[in-house]
C-alpha cells in the first residue's frame, strides 16, 4: 500500500486542482490531502472559503481518500501520522523539494518528494486558477 500526500489551498475547486490530485493520487495506492489553514496561507490573498468547506470539498472528490485540515503550526504533524511513501508538490508551488527532503530525513521521516504536471486549458475559456475565476466574479458581478 504507496501512501501519497497532496496538499494546497483549494479555494474554489477547478480542473487544475483535479489535474493535481488525480496526477497525485496515480502515484500511488491511497491519496490523503492536507489543506493548508487560511492562517497559513500568507502568500497569496486570503481564501474566499472557510478551511472546513474547502476541505469537504477535496474529500468529496472521487481521487481523493482522505482530506485532513492542515495542523496550525508545524506542517510536520500531519505528515508524521498519515506516515506516506511520496509527498507530490504541485507544478508551481513554491516549496523545494530538496528543502523538504532534507527537513522530513532531519525527523526520521522515510518519503520520496515529487512534482506534479501542469493542465493547460482545454479550451479557450478554461480558468484553471481560483485567483482568476474571483478576478471574474468581482468583474462580472460588481
Ligand atoms: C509538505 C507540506 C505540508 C503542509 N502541511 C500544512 C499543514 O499542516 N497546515 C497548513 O496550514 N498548511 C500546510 N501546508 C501548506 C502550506 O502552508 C502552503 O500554504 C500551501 O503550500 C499553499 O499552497 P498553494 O498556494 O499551492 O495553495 C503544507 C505544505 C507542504 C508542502
Ligand atoms: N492548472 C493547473 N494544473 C495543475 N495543477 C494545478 C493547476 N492549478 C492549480 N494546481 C495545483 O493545485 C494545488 C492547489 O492550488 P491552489 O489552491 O493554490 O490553486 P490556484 O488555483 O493555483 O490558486 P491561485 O489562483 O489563488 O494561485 C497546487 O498544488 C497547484 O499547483
Amino acid at each position: 500500500m504507496r501512501r501519497v500526500i497532496a496538499q494546497g489551498t483549494f479555494d474554489i475547486l477547478h480542473p487544475g486542482h483535479v489535474h493535481y490530485l488525480s496526477d497525485a493520487a496515480a502515484m500511488g495506492d491511497e491519496l490523503h490531502v492536507i489543506v493548508a489553514r487560511a492562517a497559513n496561507v500568507t502568500h497569496k490573498p486570503r481564501p474566499i472559503l472557510s478551511d472546513q468547506q474547502r476541505t469537504d470539498m477535496v474529500a468529496a472528490l472521487d481521487v481523493v481518500d482522505e482530506a485532513h485540515l492542515g495542523h496550525p503550526d508545524d506542517i510536520f504533524v500531519p505528515i508524521e501520522e498519515i506516515a506516506p511513501d511520496v509527498i507530490v508538490l504541485g507544478y508551481d508551488q513554491h516549496h523545494e523539494e530538496a528543502a523538504i527532503e532534507s527537513a522530513l530525513e532531519e525527523r526520521g521521516i522515510d518519503c520520496e518528494v515529487a512534482r506534479a504536471s501542469p493542465r493547460d486549458p482545454a479550451h479557450d475559456d478554461e480558468l484553471l486558477s481560483s485567483g482568476r475565476i474571483i478576478d471574474r466574479i468581482v468583474e462580472r458581478r460588481c
